[in-house]
């Protein structure tokens, strides 16, 4: 009998039960019990949706307060030295001291936090000393898988294997790999099985993501040993080796020769490996079929995903297979049923994590049962298949015909970046060393509450227009107060960057409830692009209108660029990614063109998402690069050589991808470098990046007020590597998450350190 099983659940809850939890004990306002507690119900409640759903193998260790990847490094003990502080008393305190800082009792900085994989959730990367210690530290995890099992007793454990665990972090003051500690960490795996095994586990699911990327001799080796070394523990315990978001390529015939009960296998991301996987899986070995997409909300075709599972169960037995979703689901939104607002077609389309249960099952029972035990849904499926296939929605000649147009010359501007430098300086005119901010400010509680309002009908669409140019007009204000050189109008209409654009344009659907967590507590709401996108009109134009009539600097149009909108939606499956950004980017080269011709002198096409979408095979790489960079020239070079293009890139390392950050031409980009004390700018330098350069000169993510001093310190690091001609002065990334107090605080001491630096060089 085939097996149904998941990977991992949405842990923020269908209505963002652990969000509201977490910031509310973070405020204050309920204490460490009432936050365990909600939170152990909406673990609860999961269970017992997977359970109901007909999930045999529900997921434990999946549920996370903040992070899974630091609740990993605190369960084998890799707690920093710095937060082994005294002052943290509860392991509540230390835990949050190292997800997010404190300035309460000890004065701490948070991890870094960085992208998991290609996906658009963050992790905190584990800090390795040389001399790390291990430890295990694992009861709240034994009581949950309890508590797990009393719903179902099949509750299988998600362990984050050893090797994977060591390389996500990094190893402190030491050029090292962290495979370097692989021995010393083993032990502390060693008593984790034991205590599965004590716990009556079956089976485990042993992630070891790494196996998604190209691996090096040291890394295979790490994870034979890993395995070879804890085999004579696993005891009663089956582990299925899984790893997503890429198939398995030449790691695959490694993969089967583990001592390992299963693999999983990604098929969502590469079907054609079933078929190299029945070569190498052993006699005694089950197969993991990961067939429905956790990270997109396609409904499955589940006639296809059932000739998969059937032509596994053939070569293998049915009781060697088990039938889960290609990765957790945990980048999928919870329940499609929340959903009232969504074109009925396209909701036919859909479906979010409690509808892809059913799928798992459905399919689980089509194998088992035969597929006339399941013929309905079966049937109801192949027709949405069919609509959606068929549907004129999602050809629009109009779009097409304009693609097939584009030529060479559409994604370059009209001469080098010299000389449309000289046009931008006499037009802007603007001092050494601009200052200028990313786009948001503060979304305080009162702006999203007005927009709460307005879509519930309470403000009429003039009240809130009135509200949004009143914000707009107190933040240009204050831009002028602080004597900020180039303005933004503060991004108080957008509920979010990618979101925003969703709306508007043709080609996507939004949902009312879609959250899927960012890192935290945060949260983003994808849209969901099915179809041939289009610009029906103006999205930006009037309120970067409105802000530029308000005052005679120059105001930055804010847009957000074709490869960050494609990356953070929801995004078609049905035809190449490259064609679907092909189409994004025409929509906002119309935008950038109706800019200009708004008088708008400067514009910002966001791309932090640019790094995020490089595919986790080198190979691949150079493709993507090629067509990102291609749109966004597409999007960008339709303007004149006096107006001045900016990007903007955050929350990654940009060294490897420096000759296309290049290639984009932007005239000017302002990046994310504080947290790394700039040694991010060096790669700038040593490639020596031909355009203008914003160095983020202060740290976003935290609510500290950053010294005159230090950015001046900053300034004069960054002149080192960039010309100061080309050098300008801006926080990280946008300050929609920050208080206006702590804004104005920090943005008046930038703008002073500015105007130290240049006294300096007069
Ligand atoms: C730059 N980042 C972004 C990423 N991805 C995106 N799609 N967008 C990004 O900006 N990836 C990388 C980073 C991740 N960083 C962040 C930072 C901040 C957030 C965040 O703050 N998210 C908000 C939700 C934002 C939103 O869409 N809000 C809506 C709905 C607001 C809401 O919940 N309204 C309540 C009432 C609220 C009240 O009364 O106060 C309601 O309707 O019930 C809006 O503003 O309209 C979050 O809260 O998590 C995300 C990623
Ligand atoms: N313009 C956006 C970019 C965030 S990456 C902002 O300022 O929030
Ligand atoms: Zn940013």
């Amino acid at each position: 009998m085939a097996i149904a099983t998941n990977l991992g659940f949405p842990r923020i809850g269908g209505k963002r039960e652990l969000k509201w939890l977490l910031e509310k004990y973070w405020s204050g306002k309920i204490g460490a019990e009432a936050l365990l507690e909600g939170a152990a119900a909406v673990r609860e409640q999961n269970w017992q949706w997977q359970a109901e759903a007909g999930i045999t193998q529900i997921p434990v260790g999946d549920f996370s307060l903040y992070d899974h990847v630091l609740d990993w490094a605190i369960r084998v003990g890799g707690v920093p030295a710095a937060y082994q502080n005294g002052k943290l008393v509860s392991h509540l305190d230390r835990y949050f001291a190292m997800a997010r800082g404190t300035q309460k009792g000890a004065d701490l900085p948070a991890m870094e936090m960085t992208k998991w994989f290609n996906t658009n959730y963050h992790y905190i990367v584990p800090e390795w000393s040389a001399d790390q210690a291990f430890h295990l530290d694992a009861a709240p995890f034994l009581e949950e898988i309890t508590a797990a099992q009393a719903v179902s007793p099949d509750a299988r454990p998600v362990v984050l294997g050893p090797v994977s665990l060591l390389l996500l972090g990094k190893l402190k003051g030491a050029s090292e790999s962290p495979l370097v500690l692989l021995d010393r960490l083993l032990p502390v795996y060693q008593e984790l099985l034991a205590k599965l095994n004590e716990a009556g586990c079956a089976w485990v699911q042993w992630d070891e993501p790494v196996l998604a990327w190209d691996l090096d001799e040291a890394t295979r080796t790490a994870l034979k040993h890993s395995l070879a070394h804890l085999s004579d523990h696993f005891g009663n315990l089956k582990l299925v080796l899984t790893s997503y978001f890429e198939s398995l390529r030449e790691n695959l015939p490694l993969a089967f020769e583990l001592p390992v009960a299963a693999v999983h296998l990604d098929l969502v991301a590469e079907p054609g490996q079933l078929e190299e996987a029945l070569q190498h899986v052993r006699a005694e070995q089950s197969l993991s079929l990961g067939l429905v997409d956790g990270r997109n909300v396609w409904r499955t075709d589940l006639n296809r995903a059932v000739a998969f599972a059937e032509t596994a169960a053939k070569a293998v037995g049915s009781e060697r297979v088990l039938i889960g979703p290609s990765c957790s689901l945990l980048h999928s939104p919870v329940d499609l049923e929340a959903e009232t607002a969504i074109d009925a077609e396209v909701k036919s389309w859909l479906a979010f994590s409690r509808q892809k249960l059913a799928e798992i099952a459905t399919i689980v029972r089509a194998v088992n049962e035969g597929r006339d035990a399941v013929a309905n849904a079966l049937h109801q499926n192949a027709e949405a298949i069919h609509t959606r296939r068929t549907s004129r929605r999602t050809h629009n000649p109009v779009v097409r015909d304009r693609a097939a147009a584009v030529l060479p010359e559409h994604r370059r501007r009209g001469t080098e970046y010299g000389t449309r430098q000289s046009s931008q300086k006499k037009r802007l005119k603007l001092p050494l060393l601009p200052t200028t901010t990313i786009g948001s400010f503060p979304q305080t509680s009162q702006v999203r509450q007005a927009r709460s309002q307005f879509r519930k009908g309470e403000l009429t669409d003039a009240e809130y227009q009135r509200y949004l140019e009143q914000e707009t007009e107190t933040c240009i204000r204050r831009q002028e107060a602080l004597g900020l050189d180039v303005l933004v109008h503060g991004e108080f209409e957008r509920n979010d960057m990618v979101e925003y654009f969703g709306e508007q344009l043709e080609g996507f659907v939004v949902s009312k409830a879609g959250w899927v967590q960012s890192y935290g507590s945060r949260c983003v709401k994808p849209p969901i692009l099915f179809g041939d996108v289009q610009r029906t009109e103006p999205m930006t134009v009037p309120m970067a209108k409105y802000a530029q009539s308000l005052t005679d600097r120059p105001v930055k149009g804010m847009l957000t660029g074709p490869v960050t909108i494609l990356c953070w939606s929801f995004v078609r499956d049905d035809q190449p990614r490259r064609e679907t950004c092909e189409q994004i980017a025409l929509a906002i080269r119309d935008e950038t063109t109706d800019l200009e011709a708004a008088g708008i002198g400067v514009i910002q096409i966001d791309e932090p998402a640019l790094r995020e979408g490089l595919p986790l095979r080198k190979g691949d790489q150079p493709d993507y690069l090629a067509w990102a960079v291609g749109a966004f020239r597409l999007a960008s070079s339709g303007v004149r050589d006096e107006t001045q293009i900016h990007t903007h890139m955050c929350y990654c390392e940009f060294n490897e991808i420096l000759p296309s950050i290049a290639c984009l031409d932007a005239d000017v980009i302002s990046i994310e470098t504080s947290r790394s004390q700039m040694e991010l700018l060096d790669g700038f330098g040593e490639f020596d990046y031909p355009n203008e350069i914003g160095p983020g000169v202060y740290d976003i993510h935290s609510p500290r007020v950053p010294s005159t001093q230090e950015m001046v310190q900053l300034l004069t690091k960054g002149i080192d590597v960039i010309p100061v001609e080309r050098l300008w002065v801006n926080p990280d990334c946008g300050l929609k998450t920050r208080a206006w107090p702590e804004v104005e605080a920090s943005l008046k001491a930038m703008v002073e350190a500015a105007s130290e630096v240049r006294t300096q060089l007069a």
